[in-house]
């Protein structure tokens, strides 16, 4: 088997995905013209290829406007990967309803999308497909490869896919809110070099407690406060050891590099079971 080139990029496939389109973009502003895309099935797989060294640069979506925080990146970030954040790209998401080039509305017996396309069109499914029943599959491009040769089958996902695939277009902009948009962080391995640059950072970070226990929020909270560090973003994830046990995903304002940070940082070490830092990267 010969050795996947350093500047490929592993995302989830197949060609047409949103994923795709963030991979593109995160090529595109690192200067690579013709990049080495490689299709996975899974986000723990695009996380594997980069921890393995298959690939140098993993895209994994990680929150949406609509829906929340991705989780399957979350828990890859906290219990299984050591990759580390490279930068963040955000993506405006307009949903189609893609369909066979044959195919009318009557002969749609079930809509397939991802998980997350079937949700952020929850109100159009409901008020233009009530009734029908829906599966997820591993992406919207699976769905439109799916629709475009099954007349019974709709797809969710972009024009492109669409177009790839064979499939027609029967709807645009089937999302709940026009505002849609789904954010990407860019992943290398861990102690991969910076390679985007800019003018202001941002750091994440998974902060695992010692023990639950009254003010342990508020102690990591204060921390931050005590050095000055501005809090972009704070989401809770279950431990997966006890029901009603979690661990904390911060973004904070700074980089790793910043002392003000540094010094937050060994703080918090003195006081939390792990202070996983996922990376420090220039804000979009
Ligand atoms: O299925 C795709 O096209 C994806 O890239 C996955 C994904 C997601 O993980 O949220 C990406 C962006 C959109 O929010 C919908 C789906």
């Amino acid at each position: 088997m010969t050795a996947e080139p350093p500047s490929a990029f592993a995302y989830l496939g197949p060609a047409g995905t949103y994923h795709d389109e963030a991979a593109r973009a995160f090529a595109k502003r690192l200067g690579i013209d013709d990049p080495q895309l490689i299709e996975c099935p899974s986000l723990s797989e695009v996380f594997d290829c980069v921890d393995r060294g298959k690939c140098e640069y993993g895209v994994v979506a990680t929150e949406n406007a609509l829906e929340g925080p991705v989780t399957a990146t979350l828990d890859n970030f906290a219990f299984r990967s050591s990759a580390t954040i490279l930068g963040e790209h955000v993506l405006d998401i307009h949903h189609c309803l893609i369909m066979h080039p044959e195919a009318t509305l009557n002969d749609v017996k079930t809509v397939a999308s991802h998980p997350q396309g079937l949700a952020q069109c929850r109100r159009y499914l409901n008020d233009n497909l009530h009734g029908i029943p829906t599966v997820t599959v591993a992406s919207t491009a699976d769905s439109a490869r799916r629709a475009a040769s099954d007349k019974s089958v709709a797809g969710i996902g972009n024009d492109f896919a669409a177009q790839l695939y064979g499939a027609r277009v029967a709807e645009t902009g089937i999302e709940d809110h026009f505002g849609n948009q789904t954010s990407f962080a860019l992943i290398g391995r861990q102690g991969h070099v910076p390679v985007l640059t800019g003018s202001k950072f941002k750091t994440s970070l998974a902060l695992f407690l010692q023990a639950d226990r009254p003010g342990a929020l508020l102690m990591i909270l204060s921390e931050f406060a005590y050095a000055g560090i501005n809090l972009v973003k704070i989401q809770s994830r279950p431990t997966k050891q006890a029901l009603g046990d979690y661990m904390f995903f911060v973004d904070i304002e700074g980089s790793t590099q910043d002392l003000e940070v540094q010094t937050a940082l060994n703080c918090l070490r003195l006081k939390l079971r792990e202070v996983k830092v996922l990376g420090s990267y220039p804000v979009e």
